[in-house]
């Protein structure tokens, strides 16, 4: 018995191609209450995402939480699931399958474009699996996060290198860690909103919001809050807008703990009183709609803003498979493969060296 998986690569005769991996959270396979359990399960227990002491934290996870949440999340996942499945897988395929044309019209050498969900299917590891079969010896991850942030883009590296060190050949790895201040990026932003003024007009404020984290991972270090500021500040800059005419706050709290702040709820709360009469909001930190900005961002926060006072209130959707998204996440993948090493460990060549040297083929 060996300890790797791929004891026998230098057999099959897919040739030599570079591998790209995008990767997305992942989302429950079914709107139910069981799939969003075992989805849940894994995510939460994941000590990038929740660092709470191990058996403190199983206690609350599978004593509260699992209890409780799924029935209650799998309302709200049925109220944006589509006839094709979660909006978080089935755009991110679509995302896919359109890099993956790009990049094949594009680079010189064969390239593999695959999806794969940190949580729940497709896995990394069956996603690594593939491009493998594919014969890919370099690999070339992109999460699609545009801000870094340990919760997140950190997860994906964990879940990348513990399946590749299950391997002998380990491929060529680059690892994109962000995105945020990507100008195709941004002004792929940019484009989406000023596209939604030409046709809506214009907004009293402009909402950015992102997805919150705790407090304590922005003074234990993560990037993330400044690389937020920087995607908002150069957002904010390519519209042309003054500072009273846009702000950026934190959604999606989970837990008692004090996360980022402004909180986009109390903010939506404070405008509405204040006789804010519209917002816009936009979600510059989801590549693809879900259900944080599908049901959290675009109706319960559409009727916390309207029910303190406010009158007209706008989702600007996620970038999901517009050109100029698909052309800024190819052009950023290209950039990252410049200057690869070609095959030097070509499948048959090494077949050939294998049984030269009285290896049982
Ligand atoms: C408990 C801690 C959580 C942290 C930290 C966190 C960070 C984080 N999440 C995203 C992006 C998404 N999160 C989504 C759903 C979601 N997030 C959490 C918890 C944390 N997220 C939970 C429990 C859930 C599931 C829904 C719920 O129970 O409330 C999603 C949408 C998934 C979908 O299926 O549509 C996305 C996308 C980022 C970017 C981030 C840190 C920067
Ligand atoms: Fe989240
Ligand atoms: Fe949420």
């Amino acid at each position: 018995m060996s300890r790797y998986s791929d004891e026998t690569d230098f057999r099959h005769d897919a040739q030599d191609c570079t591998g790209v991996l995008l990767v997305n959270l992942g989302t429950p396979d079914k709107p139910d209450a069981p799939s969003v359990r075992r989805y849940l399960a894994e995510f939460l227990w994941d000590p990038r995402v929740v660092e709470i002491w191990r058996p403190l934290w199983w206690l609350i996870l599978h004593g509260v939480i699992l209890r409780i949440r799924p029935r209650k999340v799998a309302a709200l996942y049925r109220s944006v699931w589509t006839p094709e499945g979660s909006p978080l897988l089935v755009i991110p395929q679509k995302q896919t399958e359109r890099v993956a044309k790009k990049l094949a019209g594009i680079v010189p050498g064969r390239v593999e474009t695959v999806l794969a969900m940190r949580y729940g299917s497709p896995s990394i590891q069956e996603g690594l699996e593939t491009l493998r079969q594919r014969g890919a010896r370099r690999l070339l991850v992109l999460p699609l996060y545009p801000q870094y942030s340990a919760t997140t883009t950190a997860s994906v590296f964990d879940e990348v290198t513990r399946v590749l060190g299950q391997r002998r050949l380990v491929p060529g790895l680059r690892f994109i860690q962000h995105y945020h201040d990507d100008p195709a990026y941004i002004n792929a932003l940019a484009a989406s909103i000023r596209e939604h003024w030409d046709v809506h007009g214009r907004p009293d404020k402009l909402l950015m919001s992102f997805h919150g984290i705790p407090r304590r991972c922005l003074l234990a270090g993560d990037p993330y809050f400044c690389e937020v500021q920087k995607t908002g500040r150069l957002l904010a800059e390519t519209l042309g807008l003054e500072d009273d005419q846009w702000f950026l706050a934190f959604q999606s709290r989970f837990g008692r703990e004090e996360w980022l702040k402004p909180y986009v709820d109390q903010t939506l709360r404070d405008w509405g009183a204040a006789g804010v009469g519209r917002v816009d909001v936009v979600c510059p930190g989801f590549s693809a709609d879900c259900l944080e900005t599908l049901e959290e961002i675009s109706v319960q926060n559409r009727e916390t803003f309207i029910e303190s006072g406010g009158s007209e209130y706008h989702y600007i959707p996620a970038l999901n498979e517009r050109q100029d998204h698909i052309e800024a996440l190819s052009q950023l993948l290209v950039r990252n493969m410049a200057g690869w090493d070609e095959d030097c460990n070509d499948p048959a060549a090494r077949l050939a060296r294998a049984q030269a040297h009285g290896a049982q083929a």
